[in-house]
């Protein structure tokens, strides 16, 4: 469990995480979007002790890092895949993780073997390619058998075998009863591997949803040969084609009776799903720090 309550960073008098506060439940895998430069990996930074924060707290299974006895043990976390001395092998990288927090060698193969890179244990770590740096890193995330997982951007730089690998184990991490953060641009990835979508813009907190409500209510498309009166009626409704129209904020039903009363004659009645692309680029259309116009 991540527990945050009023989280906040500023850096100088830039605000990179304003007033968080969230919880993180265990079995679940919890997705973290939002533009670039939005504070996801400060936030990251500041659960896992990285940064302290300006006010707020950020706490894991109810104690802050700095308090944590053997912190791998409790919170495995993956920041930045290519934060490896290149001169040492994948192995003796997790090696040295291992003898700080009385892991043992046997675990060190087993999560080697587990991300798919026992074969290349034995290389220096400057030599991966990005791919096999995230699953170094992945490697190293897993090492303790925390309850806990925070990955940002673990699908960066995988192939597509590698993505689905790491749906696959983000999933039965979760089923495990683990609680799983993860952040990624990749909206099609987040749409198939979380239950919830935390969403962040300049800082704030702008949808804490499960995935279902989000990816739900881009309104009803109604079909008909004339269908002015029912527009007039409809404050909500906008011409989405010559005989169509998209009502936002009404269920099929009772845009049906409305028009069963204006004795319209119907082709078509139907909701639409919304992409979580495009909720996403609803919820961050004015929050964009960097980025084109839109
Ligand atoms: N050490 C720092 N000093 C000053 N400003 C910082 C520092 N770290 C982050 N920032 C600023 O805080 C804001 C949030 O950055 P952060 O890297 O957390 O965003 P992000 O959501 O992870 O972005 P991305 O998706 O690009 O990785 C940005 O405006 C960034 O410039």
């Amino acid at each position: 469990m991540i527990t945050l309550d009023g989280l906040t960073k500023r850096y100088g008098g830039k605000t990179a995480v304003d007033d968080l506060t969230l919880e993180l439940t265990p079995g679940t895998v919890t997705g973290f979007l939002g533009p670039n430069g939005a504070g996801k990996s400060t936030a990251m930074r500041v659960i896992l002790g990285l940064d302290a924060p300006t006010c707020g707290t950020a706490l894991i299974g109810g104690r802050r890092y700095a308090d944590l006895d053997r912190p791998l043990r409790t919170v495995g976390a993956l920041l930045d895949a290519r934060a490896v001395h290149p001169a040492r092998s994948g192995r003796d990288h997790l090696r040295a993780m291992a003898l700080s927090q009385d892991i043992s060698f046997s675990r060190v193969e087993e999560v080697l073997a587990l991300t798919g890179m026992t074969d290349a244990a034995r290389r220096r770590a400057g030599t991966y390619s990005l791919g096999m740096s995230q699953r170094l890193g992945i490697a190293g995330a897993l090492l303790g058998d925390p309850q806990v997982l925070m990955l940002d951007e673990p699908v960066n730089g995988l192939d597509p075998d590698g993505v689905r690998w790491i749906r696959t184990l983000l999933r039965s991490l979760a089923a495990e009863g683990r609680t799983v953060f993860v952040s990624s641009h990749l909206m099609s990835e987040m749409e198939r591997t979380a239950d919830r979508l935390i969403v962040l813009g300049r800082g704030r907190l702008l949808a804490d949803e499960s995935m279902e409500r989000l990816a739900a209510g881009a309104g009803v498309r109604v079909r008909g040969p004339r269908l002015l009166p029912l527009a007039g009626v409809l404050p909500a409704a906008r011409w989405t084609g010559p005989e169509e129209l998209t009502v936002t904020g009404h269920t099929s039903e009772q845009i049906g009776r409305r028009a069963h009363e204006l004795g319209l004659v119907l082709y078509e009645l139907r909701p639409v799903e919304s992409s979580l692309e495009e909720s996403y680029m609803r919820l961050t259309a004015n929050s964009a720090e960097y980025g084109a116009q839109r």
